[in-house]
């Protein structure tokens, strides 16, 4: 039988508030077994960004990333967030080890193809290396993705962090039965979006489409669900979408995602 394995997506808006942030490390490090966090932080990079004079361009979800918006984005996102965030899983007695796509080479990508949209130094992925990602965690480090890859000739791209979650969790699919937990800061996919009640617990091709044709799903949610469904699809054992609490064994209120 194939060893479990976590892989813990966690967005802007719990990185941006302190207290969020510190009850989601609380009970990330409390989570059993072998773990990777990839973390966002598109919002704190619109701020900082803002205080420097640079204007953050967003398309469909996706930021347009021009040279000194790279620049902003490393700083952010590989220093500040990441940095922060392993010093307090540190704290917690987790052994953290923080990475981008271009340490160890464990996540080449592409930029992204100019179509209708040129969106800059924005990549794709294209390759996980699971063997790297698996030695870390054979000498038990957790490892924290930030959303930086690079293209294995000198570049570095900008990756929105949800796809960097589903694409490390099927890499490591052939090796570890694999749950990819997306946590942010409603209780999972709602029927109503000022209605925490309304979740939807099970969601699957059904009436995942049916919420589509009704348009209750709509913004991040929708590259979010895309990633999710790409990774049932390539063997990710299990897929959730919920709050800070959905890491607690004992939660019951989030989105269970299937095939
Ligand atoms: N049906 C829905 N249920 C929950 N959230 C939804 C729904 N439709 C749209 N959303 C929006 O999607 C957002 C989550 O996407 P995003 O901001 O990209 O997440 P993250 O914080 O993980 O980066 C929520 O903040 C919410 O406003
Ligand atoms: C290319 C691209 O869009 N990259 C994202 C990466 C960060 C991210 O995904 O952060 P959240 O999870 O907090 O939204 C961005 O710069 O916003």
């Amino acid at each position: 039988m194939k060893q479990k394995l976590s892989i813990i997506k966690i967005g802007g808006n719990v990185i941006e508030n302190e207290v969020e942030l510190n009850k989601f490390l609380d009970s990330f490090s409390a989570m059993q077994g072998s773990k990777i966090l990839v973390h966002g932080g598109g919002k704190l990079a619109t701020q900082i960004a803002e205080k420097l004079g640079i204007e953050s361009k967003l398309v469909g979800g996706r930021r347009i990333t021009d040279e000194e918006g790279l620049k902003v984005i490393t700083m952010v996102y590989g220093g500040l967030a990441n940095k922060n965030i392993v010093a307090q899983l540190q704290a917690r007695g987790t052994n953290a080890i923080g990475l981008s796509g271009a340490d160890g080479n464990t996540i080449r990508a592409v930029k992204r193809p100019v179509r209708e949209i040129d969106y800059g130094f924005a990549g794709d992925v294209e390759e996980v290396n699971a063997g790297a990602i698996d030695k870390l965690l054979q000498a038990d480090f957790v490892p924290v993705f930030c959303a930086i890859t690079h293209n294995k000739e000198g570049q570095l791209l900008n990756t929105n962090a949800d796809t960097i979650a589903s694409e490390v969790a099927i890499g490591m699919s052939s090796n570890y039965d694999t749950t990819l937990y997306y946590c942010f800061e409603k209780k999972g996919v709602l029927m109503d979006i000022s209605d925490e009640t309304s979740v939807v617990k099970h969601l699957e091709p059904g009436n995942y489409q049916e919420l589509l044709k009704q348009k209750i799903i709509a913004d991040g949610m929708l590259p979010k669900l895309e990633n999710c469904f790409h990774a049932l699809n390539k063997n990710v054992g299990k897929v959730c979408i919920g709050d800070l609490d959905m890491l607690n064994p004992k939660a019951t209120l989030f989105t269970t995602i299937t095939l």
